[in-house]
């Protein structure tokens, strides 16, 4: 890009550093520039230069250096537009604030390039991403708002980068929680949520403190139940309503399991619940589950199987895979993730339901209060979503729930300290394991 190409509509409001060393290489080439603060932009020059004759005069703000932490348009997306303004687009909706963390990691690098397409919030739903990194990944970030640059696609109307969590969530009506420090050999699970609780801990208080009122939370970074809790417990003045872990990717697992089994397409199956953590411990509910609109255990008649190796396989899918692959589920986890959102934002099927964790305080099971625990849900498509009342327990179902939430009230112990119930005390039962852990 030369300053001479830009034509006289072209404003610039902000450059990346980057942009910025690259732009004073080319202006060094021109002789005659006048410099000026930009009026109400703060670190901003105004730079106006005679090029060359018959060049038009171009005039572009540019930013000063600024520290990491402030969120910088990047690129294509510092352009403004104005969406009422053009055929095309003037039918679009407003304009919606996502953000995503962890955005420089695996399942983000799937998960963005579907935000941006309209696959997931429809094709005439513009939308601004806003990428929350670190230090450490602030260059792949960038490397990230390229691709999203050169995939030109028509919605993506804004790309912003930071490693401040107040920035990023500024009027954010979806927060999308993906970064979580992976639990490294030796490292305790103890260790491991407390770690990752500071995380959530600090994005709660950011969240409460600048998302949009109404902010959508869906936790992925794990252990994403107790990451959940710990995140919507410092943000008090969200609807806790509005908090969910994702558990959906093992909702899939589970349906393609059974419709291996049963000889089906996996689209013949409904009703699969995911009861409790997204552990090890987490109970894929065959008893309430369908195919072809009949009761599993009428098609699947073999209660063997389904207690040990269908209930197994979903519980440790994750961690057959990371052996396979050599790193965890990112692509169908980024999957998940959409179908999750999806389900929010589209009335449920009628007599169906979808599997998220959420919070427990009113639920009609008997769950153990004030832990997020993955149940049946229901949505009008509203964004907001009902518990599902008609399902059924048996022994083992029951047996099964109590460990699963067993397990959350233990991590809840251990993170104590940062939902302000006073001293951690961590007595995890031996078999806690993420399903990437085996
Ligand atoms: N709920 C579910 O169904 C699933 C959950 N997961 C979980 O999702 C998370 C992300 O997975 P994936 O994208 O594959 O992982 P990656 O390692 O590819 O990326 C994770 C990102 O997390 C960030 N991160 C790492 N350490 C820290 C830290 N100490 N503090 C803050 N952020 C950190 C890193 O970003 P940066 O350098 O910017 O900090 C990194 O880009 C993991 O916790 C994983 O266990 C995975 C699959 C399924
Ligand atoms: O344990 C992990 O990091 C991966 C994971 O959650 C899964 O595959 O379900």
């Amino acid at each position: 890009m030369a300053v001479a190409e830009l034509s006289p509509s072209y404003t610039k409001t902000h450059f990346h550093s980057s942009q910025l060393s690259f732009l004073s290489t080319r202006l060094a080439n021109f002789r005659h520039c006048a410099f000026r603060p930009l009026p109400r932009a703060r670190n901003s020059l105004t730079i106006s230069c005679s090029v060359a004759p018959n060049q038009v005069e171009a005039p572009v703000a540019v930013k000063n250096e600024e520290p990491k932490n402030k969120t910088e348009c990047y690129g294509v997306f510092c352009l403004t537009y104005d969406l009422k303004a053009e055929e095309e687009t003037k039918s679009w909706k407003k304009l919606i604030n996502i953000a995503v963390s962890g955005a420089a990691g695996m399942i983000s690098n799937h998960l963005l390039f579907k935000l941006a397409s309209g696959e997931v919030f429809g094709p005439d739903q513009p939308v601004a991403l806003k990428l929350l990194g670190s230090e450490r990944s602030f260059q792949a970030l960038e490397g990230v708002a390229m691709e999203l640059e050169d995939s030109l696609f028509p919605l993506l109307r804004e790309v912003s980068i930071s490693i401040d969590p107040y920035e990023v969530f500024q009027d954010v009506e979806w927060a999308l929680l993906i970064g979580a420090k992976p639990r490294g050999p030796g490292m305790e699970r103890a260790g491991l949520l407390d770690i990752n609780g500071q995380i959530f801990a600090e994005q709660g208080k950011a969240l409460n403190a600048v998302a949009s009122r109404n902010v959508k939370v869906i936790v992925v970074g794990n252990p994403c139940n107790t990451n959940a809790l710990i995140c919507m417990k410092n943000a008090p003045n969200i609807p806790a309503k509005n908090f969910h872990a994702l558990t959906r990717l093992d909702e899939n697992r589970a349906k393609c399991q059974l419709a291996l089994k049963a000889g089906v397409f996996y689209d013949k199956v409904s009703n699969m619940t995911i009861w409790g953590n997204h552990s090890t411990t987490q109970v894929p509910d065959f008893l309430n589950a369908r195919i072809n609109g009949f009761p599993v255990k009428e098609v699947i008649r073999d209660q063997k199987w389904l207690e040990e190796e269908f209930t197994e396989k979903v519980q440790k899918r994750g961690g057959v895979l990371i052996k396979k692959w050599g790193r965890s589920s990112a692509a169908s986890t980024s999957v998940s993730i959409v179908d999750a959102i999806r389900s929010l934002i589209t009335p449920t099927p009628e007599g169906d339901w979808f599997s998220s964790g959420v919070y427990t305080t009113g639920n009609p099971y008997g769950i153990a209060e004030d832990i997020v625990f993955s149940m049946p849900c229901r949505s009008k498509g509203d964004g907001d979503y009902e518990l599902v009342k008609d399902v059924i327990f048996d022994d083992y179902l029951l047996e099964r729930i109590t460990r699963t939430e067993a397990e959350l009230l233990a991590e809840k112990r251990c993170v104590a300290h940062l939902i302000g119930e006073g001293i951690a005390f961590c007595d995890l039962p031996e078999d806690t394991m993420l399903p990437g852990e085996m």
